[in-house]
């Protein structure tokens, strides 16, 4: 560093940087004091800890092998000791697994050896917003509040949120549907350093497989009939914040080798484009199905998964948290009348009874549906027992069951009698029945685009 470098330093000490390697050391230093930022430097994990408890930082950058120890041993103690910090390593090229084992461990992002200028700008970027952005305490009020319930389940899925939302780690919501895995991608999204950029999400399973690299990293003018525009991606409509991948179960094979190659180059080459283009995005995914099982089947693959499912975030059915029914159904009644702008309708007791020993297969999305039939049901104001049609397609459902079953095996499909997927069949088919197959209808109720609807019905061959 030059005099006059030192001499523009900024007067606090931002970040400290710990690597053994003094030309990188120097490198690193000036690079963020280009940026504005001052730093301090340790050559090994013993020299860091004593300055982290003398000074404290905005941001650690550190490297992974150290003299005395490795970076993740660095990690771990920022992670007692000023769990406020966020820690971001420096990978060796390739090493992907490392990355993955920081990330675990609690830091924040990681950075690939040698550092480039551009990816280290935006890694500071990211964690510098940290100390700014809305991170209410677990339990407290704020953003978290959109996601209603207070049983001991939802506070810990609130706690694990608020968490997750500090770090950059790809995270993969795991739940049945309707249980709220896209209004938790969004929180971690609103509660994160990215939540001024965009939250894009996109249901994997609505995309025709023809179109989905175009969706996915956009094309160029010509690149094919119908080409005539150049045309961003959802990679790029996503810069700078987060993509969510909806029902990522769904991504046919070919579609997932290319899709774990833009997360790991963190580049995209949109259709008929010669070059790659950066892109800055945080991955979360979610399905309702069980990952795991799909990779020993060989229906997803393995590395997509490992990359994407960093961390796992399982969201509890509504029947394993029931206690949280009285307060969601309040929302909801809230909800309701607002958008009808009426007084809210309120529950009697045996109405709250009734729907606490209800099993809801659909969850939160089925309570709503519930709720909203019964308010246009119920006399006056208040909903009672009677008012609620807990199983309004029953005897349907049941003729529809021996369909389903015999049906999955002369139609390619990957509903496994019995299975999760089974289950939203017969809350489809139920749902199509009661609206006189209206598939617009159908799919409102459902909570689900008509394109959505129309794919699983092609995927099981009824449309
Ligand atoms: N804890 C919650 N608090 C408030 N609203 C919720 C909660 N959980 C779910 N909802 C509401 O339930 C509906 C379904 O939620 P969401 O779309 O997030 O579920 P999902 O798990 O992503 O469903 P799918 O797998 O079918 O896509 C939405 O209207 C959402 O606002």
């Amino acid at each position: 560093m030059n005099t006059s470098e030192r001499r523009n330093r900024p007067a606090g000490i931002d970040v400290l940087v710990v690597d053994d390697e003094e030309d990188i050391r120097e490198v690193l230093e000036l690079s963020l004091l280009r940026m504005g930022l001052a730093c301090d430097s340790a050559g090994t994990v013993e020299d860091a800890r004593r300055l982290l408890a003398e000074k404290s930082y905005r941001l650690c950058l550190t490297d992974m092998r150290l003299p005395d120890g490795d970076g993740l041993d660095l990690v771990a103690h920022i992670q007692s000791h000023s769990p406020g910090l966020p820690v971001a390593v420096i990978t060796a090229f390739g090493s992907i697994e490392t990355a993955i084992r920081a990330l675990k461990c609690g830091a924040f992002d990681f950075v690939t050896k040698p550092v480039e200028l551009k990816a280290l700008r935006e890694l500071v970027s990211h964690a510098l917003k940290l100390q700014t952005a809305a991170t209410p305490a677990p339990g407290a009020g704020g953003a978290t509040r959109t996601l209603i319930g207070s049983s001991p389940a939802l506070e810990h899925l609130r706690a694990q949120i608020a968490k997750l939302a500090r770090n950059q780690a790809p995270v993969f919501i795991q739940g049945e549907s309707g249980t709220g895995k896209e209004v938790i991608a969004r929180l971690i999204h609103d509660l994160g350093p990215r939540a001024s950029a965009p939250f894009v999400p996109v249901n994997c399973g609505a995309i025709p497989p023809e179109l989905m690299e175009s969706e996915f990293f956009g094309h160029r003018k010509g690149a094919f009939t119908g080409a005539v525009f150049d045309k961003d991606g959802l990679f790029q409509a996503a810069r700078g914040g987060t993509l969510f991948l909806d029902e990522v179960a769904d991504l046919p094979l070919a579609m997932q080798v290319k899709l774990l190659r833009a997360i790991q180059e963190r580049a995209v080459r949109p259709v008929g484009a010669h070059a790659e283009e950066s892109v800055d995005v945080r991955i979360l995914s979610a399905s309702h199905r069980d990952l795991a099982q799909l990779v020993a089947g060989g229906k997803f693959r393995q590395d997509l998964y490992f990359r994407i499912n960093v961390i796992t975030l399982r969201v509890p059915p509504l029947r394993e948290r029931p206690e949280d029914i009285p307060e969601l159904a309040v929302h909801i009644l809230a909800r309701l009348a607002e958008r009808d702008g009426v007084p809210p309708h309120r529950l009697a007791p045996d109405a709250v009874a009734a729907l606490r020993q209800h099993s809801f297969p659909g969850n939160v999305r089925e309570l709503e549906n519930l709720l909203e039939r019964a308010c246009a049901l119920c006399d006056g104001d208040e909903i009672r027992a009677g008012d609620i049609d807990l199983h309004p397609t029953e005897g349907i459902a049941q003729a529809l069951l021996p369909f389903s079953a015999a049906d999955s095996f002369a139609v390619e499909t990957d509903v496994e009698p019995g299975g999760d997927g089974e289950d939203e069949r017969v809350r489809i088919l139920r749902m199509l029945d009661e609206t006189r197959w209206n598939r617009s209808e159908a799919a409102r109720r459902l909570g689900m685009t008509l394109r959505q609807l129309r794919y699983r019905l092609q995927k099981w061959g009824m449309e």
